[in-house]
């Protein structure tokens, strides 16, 4: 197989079975920022939308802070990198969820990835274990993403935690409209979405941000003010948020699901240990062995045993070729059943 070209069209797909340029320009994005391990949800994420035979490339929205040798990692995967500047969110004393989701409103360049006409988003914990292909194909001029869930201890400084309150829910307590004002419209999950990269819509997001106060899920919060009126919820089979298992498992068919978001506490499969609260179930267990199956397979592998390519096409990018990826990642007694 051909090695991609370091600034390929943009339209080579990750499977490698299609022309390029044949393709309606069309991409999943992802986002890599610094020098930690988030770079082996990327590898993942790559391989496993091969295994999924998605036609469409991989491109990783990259902060300049991402070491060499990560960005030969993901290259030697197939993935297309599209370098960006970081994007703050205004001065402000906002204690987010997580310290770090400042980071996360670099997401907002995406939006200038104009060479594709329809994208959707994956965060590097997402894993694609069915094809999503079709999800391409949903009518422009929407914002589609899968609803959150409010229940986690992370939304513990929310008002809709305080009460009780889930939209995954909404009868089990009701939205007190004469204490809280009218009840929140439905609010998405900011780690998988369908949207349009558009020069207007990325200067509007920008212009916007400069006047939005952060708030506790940062780039999140704020995405959902800017679609709330073309957001359309798509079903939870594309972005199971693994808080959904014990928060409302009535809302869940395991077997249905075709993105799994690996966002609980402890849940990250490069760093899972078992001993975070709720990470000894076996259903976690179950989809943790199944990120570290596809992280593993190296028939996946976009230069599957054709080790002087990846030599070939490092070398042409003039770098140095990468250390060997690692391989290996805990294995459970308990026989992971599918999925
Ligand atoms: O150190 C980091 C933290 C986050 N991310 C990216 O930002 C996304 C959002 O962060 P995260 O998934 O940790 O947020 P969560 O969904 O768990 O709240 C990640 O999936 C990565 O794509 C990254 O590249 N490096
Ligand atoms: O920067 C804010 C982040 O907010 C979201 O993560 C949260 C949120 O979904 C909560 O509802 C869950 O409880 C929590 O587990 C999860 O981490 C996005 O997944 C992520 O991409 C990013 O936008
Ligand atoms: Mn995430």
């Amino acid at each position: 197989m051909a090695p991609p070209a370091a600034t390929n069209t943009g339209n080579t797909p990750t499977s490698g079975h299609v022309k390029a340029n044949t393709m309606p320009r069309r991409a999943y994005i992802t986002f890599l920022a610094g020098d930690g391990d988030y770079w082996k949800g990327v590898v993942a994420l790559a391989k496993g939308l091969r295994k999924a035979k998605s036609v469409y490339p991989l491109v990783v929205a990259m902060l300049p802070d991402v070491p060499m040798d990560h960005r030969h990692k993901l290259l030697s995967q197939g993935c297309i990198i599209r370098e960006i500047e970081p994007l703050f969110p205004p001065e402000n004393h906002t204690q987010f969820a997580m310290a770090y989701y400042v980071i996360n409103y670099s997401k907002l360049r995406i939006w200038e990835f104009v060479e594709y006409s329809k994208m959707i988003y994956l965060d590097g914990d997402i894993q694609v274990f069915d094809n999503i292909d079709h999800l391409f194909d949903l009518p422009d001029g929407h914002f589609y993403a899968v609803m959150d869930c409010f229940c986690e201890r992370n939304w513990r400084n929310s008002p809709q935690y305080q009460i009780g309150y889930c939209q995954q829910t909404p009868d089990k307590v009701h939205w007190p409209e004469e204490q809280l004002g009218p009840k929140p419209p439905l609010y998405f999950n900011a780690g998988m979405f369908v949207s349009e990269p558009n020069l207007s819509t990325y200067h509007d997001l920008l212009e916007s941000v400069k006047s939005t106060p952060p708030t506790l899920f940062a780039e999140q919060d704020f995405l959902n003010i800017f679609f709330r009126d073309i957001y359309k919820p798509i079903p939870n089979v594309y972005n199971l948020i693994l808080a959904m298992l014990w928060r409302h498992p009535e809302n869940v068919e395991l077997d249905k699901i075709k993105v799994v978001h690996y966002c609980a506490d402890g849940s990250k499969p490069w760093r899972y240990t078992g001993e975070d609260v709720n990470m000894d179930r076996e259903d976690i267990k179950m989809l943790v062995n199944k990120w570290w199956d596809i992280y593993n397979d190296e028939s996946l592998d976009y230069f599957h045993g054709d080790s002087k390519a990846t030599t070939t096409h490092l070398m042409a990018a003039d770098k140095p070729t990468p250390a060997v990826t690692k391989r290996g990642g805990p294995l459970f007694v308990s026989a992971p059943s599918a999925a």
